[in-house]
């Protein structure tokens, strides 16, 4: 079936590009061979595309979602035959996408869309035949590169602003990041590091501090790597010494991305983001989340709800986040959550594409008035 409307490649020119598509083709750029080597994998499938998301080769909340939705767009344009009505074709997306929703469990962005897509579908089997179904189907799912990078963009400027603003001395400013946020993580730009991105484009960035991000050094690896291909001024930092850096004072906001923000504001983030989180505070550094809509959960009271991944303990008991040599001795148990809960009541702000969230009072967010 040669479905599929427009040649996109949701690249953001003169940056990393994480998702390759167009119609019939998706590459996803395996994540865990970088900075060494840069190879693409064909998802021909749901199931190609479940692996990569679980094995870490596309990550990052809106990366993973995308890659999700098109996956099963690649599967469906290249359907040989389809022997069903309209609504047997809603029902093969539906299942396919309640599939891949299975392959990670704290971002929001992967079920926010398959709630969207499935939405479509049910929509388009009303009134249509199965073929235009899958076409809806491809359109909507095409529709989210190009989406992505807008909000990013947005996103950076509203926080650029934002900060700007609250630094009017003529001082350069220092922030402080953590996991992968950029490029490789989204359709392009990133969330957090779009921010930093557009604070370097107005001059105003001395340096930007990273962390390794352990165990599996999303920092080391993959911010490094964007930071040193877009030639902004960075420092990489171990993870433990985060709280050191702001004692010296040389940090003027930390700002990390987000993989699911309940409607207290409370935000799932990658492990570690938490005690960033309370040294931010101990020592008077503003903390701010990036993150579009899309990472906002509404049917969650508090961060308590989210659940939150529990990784192999492999990651931490060989080098390499789990892909070198044993490090560890035998017989030794450990345990390796993939993310953690900052509360809101430490969260300064929440930067999103429709502009920034700050606190009604000491802390409360009302991110649900902000929505609507
Ligand atoms: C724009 S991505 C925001 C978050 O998804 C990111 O910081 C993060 O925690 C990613 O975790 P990962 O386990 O690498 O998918």
């Amino acid at each position: 079936m040669a479905l599929g409307s427009v040649q996109m490649e949701g690249k953001e020119e003169g940056s990393l590009q994480s998702i390759r598509y167009s119609p019939g083709r998706l590459e996803l750029l395996d994540q865990q061979r970088l900075p060494h080597e840069s190879v693409y994998l064909d998802i021909n499938n749901t199931e190609s595309g479940w692996i990569a998301i679980k094995d870490l080769v596309v990550r990052g909340a809106p990366a993973i979602a995308i890659s999700a939705a098109l996956s099963l767009a690649v599967e469906v344009s290249n359907l040989k035959s389809f022997d069903g009505t309209s609504t047997d074709a809603a029902s093969f997306l539906v299942k396919k996408l309640e599939y891949l929703v299975s392959s990670r469990p704290t971002a929001v962005n992967l079920s926010d869309a398959a709630t969207r897509l499935k939405e479509i579908v049910l929509k388009a089997a009303t009134d249509g035949n199965a073929e235009s179904v899958f076409q809806a189907y491809i359109e909507a799912a095409e529709a989210m590169l190009v989406d992505d990078v807008r909000s990013n963009k947005a996103i950076g400027k509203h926080g650029a602003d934002f900060i700007m603003n609250q630094h009017k001395d003529s001082k350069k400013l220092s922030i402080l990041t953590h996991c992968n946020t950029g490029s490789l993580a989204t359709a392009g730009y990133g969330t957090a590091l779009g921010v930093i991105r557009a604070l370097h484009a107005e001059g105003v960035l001395e340096t930007a501090f990273f962390t390794e991000t352990r165990p599996v050094n999303q920092g080391s690896r993959l911010t490094a790597y964007e930071l040193v291909h877009d030639k902004i001024p960075a420092t990489l930092i171990t993870d433990s010494a985060a709280a050191a850096l702001m004692k010296a004072g040389r940090v003027d906001a930390v700002i990390v991305g987000a993989d699911r923000i309940a409607a207290n504001g409370d935000t799932a983030n990658k492990i570690g983001t938490y005690s960033h989180a309370i040294s931010a505070s101990y020592h008077g550094v503003p903390f701010y989340v990036a993150a579009p809509f899309t990472s906002i959960d509404l049917s969650l009271t508090s961060g308590d709800q989210i659940t939150i991944e529990e990784r192999s303990a492999k990651e931490l008991t060989h080098a390499r986040g789990g892909q070198g040599e044993q490090v560890v001795v035998n017989g030794i148990s450990a345990w390796n959550p993939a993310f953690d809960v900052t509360p809101a009541s430490l969260i300064t702000a929440i930067i999103t594409e429709k502009g920034v969230i700050t606190k009604a009072s000491a802390n409360d967010f009302k991110i649900r008035d902000f929505i609507h």
